[in-house]
C-alpha cells in the first residue's frame, strides 16, 4: 500500500489538556478513508493538525514522502493536502464564481500585484483559473448558480460550494469534515455521489462522519479514534463488530 498521508505518535495539547494523545494511521493513496470516534475524541482537531492550523507538539505527518509536521496550511495547499472550511462570512455578496476564483487565486505562486498591475502572464493565469472554476462548477452542478451569491444558495449547495473551492486548489488528498452535516438526505445523497466520483478520478478523500450509513456504503478503510488516540482500523463490519469501538462509543474507558 503506498500512503498518501502517514501520521505516526502525533499529540497535541492546549492549556495541560491532552487532545492528541499519539495518533498513528495512513490514508491509502487513492482511497476513501473514514475517520470516525465519539464526540470528543480528537477528530477534528487531528484534522486542524495535519492541516497546518495547529502545531502538534510531537509526531510526525507525511505526505507521501514529504514530511509537513508544522507547516503553515499555504505550504500544505502547495504539496496537495487541503481541508475544506466552512463558506467565509465576511463575503455574503460575493458570487459562486467569485468564491471559487477568491479560492484559487489565494493559492501559492498566485501574485495579486501582478494581476493589480495586468501583465499578460497574470491574465493568462485568471483565464486558466476562471477555465478550472468552470470545470469544478460543471462537476458539481453547480454551473447554473455561478452568479448567485452563495447566501442564496440551499444548504447543500453552499456545501458543495466548500467543496468546490477545495478542488480550486487542486489537492491530491482533501480532508472533509461532516461536508454532509445539517443536509437533507436527498442532498446528502448527491453530496456522496460527487465525492465517490472525485475519489473515482483519483482524489484521495479522508472524510470525518457521524452517518455511519454513510461511512459503511463510501469508505474504506475506517479509522477509529477514541481519547486523542487511533483506537483501531479496518473494514467497516471490521471496526464495527470490535467491542473496543462500541465501548468506546457508550462512553466506557477502555
Ligand atoms: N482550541 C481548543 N482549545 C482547547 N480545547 C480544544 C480546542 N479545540 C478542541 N479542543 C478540545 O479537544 C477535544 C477534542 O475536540 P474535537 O473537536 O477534536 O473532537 P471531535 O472528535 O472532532 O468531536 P466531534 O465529533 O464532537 O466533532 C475536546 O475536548 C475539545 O474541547
Amino acid at each position: 500500500m503506498n500512503a498518501a498521508l502517514t501520521i505516526a505518535g502525533l499529540k497535541l495539547s492546549f492549556y495541560g489538556v491532552h487532545v492528541l494523545r499519539g495518533v498513528d494511521f495512513a490514508v491509502p493513496e487513492g482511497s476513501f478513508t473514514g475517520l470516525i470516534g465519539p464526540n470528543g475524541a480528537g477528530k477534528s482537531t487531528l484534522f486542524n493538525a495535519v492541516s497546518g492550523l495547529y502545531r502538534p507538539d510531537a509526531g510526525s505527518v507525511r505526505l507521501r514522502d514529504v514530511e509537513t509536521a508544522g507547516l503553515p496550511p499555504e505550504k500544505l495547499v502547495a504539496v496537495g493536502l487541503v481541508r475544506s472550511f466552512q463558506l467565509a462570512r465576511g463575503f455574503p455578496k460575493l458570487s459562486v464564481f467569485q468564491h471559487l476564483m477568491l479560492y484559487g487565486a489565494a493559492q501559492p505562486g498566485e501574485h495579486l500585484l501582478a494581476g493589480l498591475f495586468g501583465s499578460q502572464r497574470a491574465r493568462q493565469r485568471e483565464a486558466a483559473l476562471a477555465e478550472r472554476a468552470f470545470g469544478i462548477a460543471r462537476r458539481l452542478k453547480l454551473d447554473h448558480v455561478l452568479d448567485n451569491p452563495v447566501t442564496a444558495l440551499s444548504g447543500g449547495q453552499k456545501k458543495l460550494v466548500e467543496i468546490g473551492r477545495a478542488l480550486m486548489a487542486e489537492p491530491t488528498i482533501l480532508l472533509l469534515d461532516e461536508p454532509m452535516a445539517g443536509v437533507n438526505p436527498s442532498l446528502t445523497e448527491q453530496i456522496a455521489e460527487h465525492l465517490v466520483a472525485l475519489n473515482r478520478g483519483g482524489l484521495t478523500i479522508c472524510l470525518i462522519e457521524h452517518d455511519m450509513g454513510l461511512i459503511r456504503r463510501l469508505c474504506a478503510p475506517v479509522i477509529v479514534m477514541a481519547e486523542g488516540r487511533t483506537l483501531t482500523q479496518g473494514s467497516f463490519e471490521e471496526v464495527a463488530s470490535d467491542t473496543r469501538v462500541q465501548e468506546a462509543y457508550l462512553g466506557r474507558r477502555h
